[in-house]
This record gives structure tokens, sequence and C-alpha cells, in this order.
């Protein structure tokens, strides 16, 4: 369980990016952020992958304050929680299979990265990843001839192989068509669902989140400003995301 409590971004000499967003997050949850352009969605993933830092606040995470622990726990922490960016890099000339398995900076030692030698376990996880993504077909395509759809579903694989229990997705279907976008967001529906894994994604279509998202949490100037479980919002709920 995540428990976030007053994370406040601001960035030194400027203005708080983020203002005391408060709310928890529960095994299977899937939640959608909205909020307009620069109301703070890619910050707030950022501050809950620990790519940025945390002005103040209190990151809970299994009861413990991972911003109070060491730098292990951060680590620790830091590698359970897959972030997918909105067009996530892959090796253009590599297969599926060899972007999963080396593709996660930070994770594999660089030798392997550049020589691109595999364990065998490595491998087999990596397949595993694949198949389960309904990709065992394109697992030996390279990733510069995979579709859009295919790609960041291979991109969500990558994202899963050193076994993150939270994926945070930025804008994971902009650029989609309809049926691709479907795919994806099946796909982290059924993470979620399948294998307790919480997933935050920025959605901009109101349509999607209310169709995917169990809950979704609205963005204003940095503040939350709407947390919805389970409906469609209104069309009160929506102007407070636009003014
Ligand atoms: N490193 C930074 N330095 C200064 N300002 C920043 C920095 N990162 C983000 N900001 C500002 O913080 C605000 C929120 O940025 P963020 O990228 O989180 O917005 P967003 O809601 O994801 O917007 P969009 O939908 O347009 O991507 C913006 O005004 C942005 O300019």
């Amino acid at each position: 369980m995540l428990r976030i409590q007053k994370l406040t971004k601001r960035i030194p000499g400027g203005p708080k990016i983020l203002k005391d967003i408060t709310f928890d997050a529960f095994e299977g949850d899937f939640i959608a952020v909205m909020g307009g352009s620069g109301s703070g969605k890619s910050m707030l993933l950022k501050c809950l992958a620990l790519q940025e830092d945390w002005t103040s606040g209190h990151y809970m995470v299994d009861g413990k304050d991972v911003l109070k622990e060491g730098f292990m726990a951060k680590l620790q922490h830091k590698r359970q929680v897959a972030y997918l960016e909105e067009k996530p890099f892959l090796y253009p000339e590599k297969t599926g299979l060899k972007n999963v398995i080396i593709g996660a900076v930070g994770h594999t030692p660089a030798w392997r990265r550049w020589t691109g030698m595999m364990r065998n376990d490595d491998y087999m996880g990596a397949m595993d990843l694949i198949e389960k993504r309904g990709l065992l077909d394109k697992a030996h395509t390279k990733a510069k001839n995979l579709s859009g759809g295919e790609r960041q579903r291979m991109a969500i694989a990558r994202a899963l192989v050193h076994g993150a229990k939270v994926l945070v997705a930025d804008e994971p279907v902009s650029g989609l068509d309809p049926h691709a976008a479907d795919a994806v967001l099946g796909e982290l529906k059924s993470l979620c669902k399948e294998q307790g894994i919480i997933v935050i994604a920025v959605l901009h279509q109101g349509e999607w989140a209310e169709r995917y998202a169990d809950r979704i949490l609205g963005l204003n100037g940095g503040e939350l400003v709407l947390d919805v479980y389970g409906r469609r919002l209104t069309q009160r709920e929506k102007l407070l995301l636009e003014q």
C-alpha cells in the first residue's frame, strides 16, 4: 500500500508545482490522473517514482516512510516503481526481447547492456512477460518494425522485468489509434486485477479514464481537486480540471 501525505514540490527559486497532495493507493488499483496542461501530472508521477526529490511530505510504503529511510531503501523502492514514459525509448535495431532484457537502464550492468549478453533466467523471465502481453510472435522482431501499440506493450514488459509492484505511466496511449489504445489500457487493467500491481496513469481523455480506471485523481495548479471512485465525472467536476 502507498500513502502519499502532503507531497509538496517546489523548484528551487521557483513556485510550488505540487501542493499538499494526499492520497492512498492499494494493491490492484488503477488510478487515472487528469488535469490541464501544466497542472503537475508528470511531476506527480516523477515524484512517485522518486525520479524527482520531494520538497516535503511523507511517502509511506507498507507503513514505512521511504523518504526517511537510507539510500538502499530508497533504491529498493525505486526498483519497485516502474516508470513508463509517453514515448518509451526502445533500441530500434534490437529485437523486442533484447529490449526487454537489456533496456532497463539502471537495473542491468552496463557491460551487459553494451554486449547484449543474456543469462538464461533473464531470457526466460523476459519471454514470459512478452508472452503474457500477447507479443510472443513479436519477440524476435526489431523494435523499429513494431507498431506504436506493440512498442508500448513491449515497454510495459520491460518496465516489469525487475518485479515492479507499482507502474506509473505518463500518457501511455497518447498518439495511439483507439484499437491500440484499448489494447494497452486493457493490458494495464489486467496487471492490476491479475497481479495486484498498482497502476497510476496520466490519461488525457476522460472516456479512457472512465472506462478503465477505478479512480480518477484530478489536478489543477498543482493541487488535488478531485478524487473520484468508480464513476463518470460530472460536468461540474470536468470544469474543476479546466479552470
Ligand atoms: N524542472 C522544472 N523547472 C521548472 N519548472 C518546471 C520543471 N518541471 C516542471 N515544471 C513546471 O511545473 C509545472 C507542471 O509541470 P508538469 O510537467 O508536471 O505538467 P503536466 O500537468 O504534466 O503538463 P502537460 O499535460 O502539458 O504535460 C509546469 O508549469 C512546468 O512548466
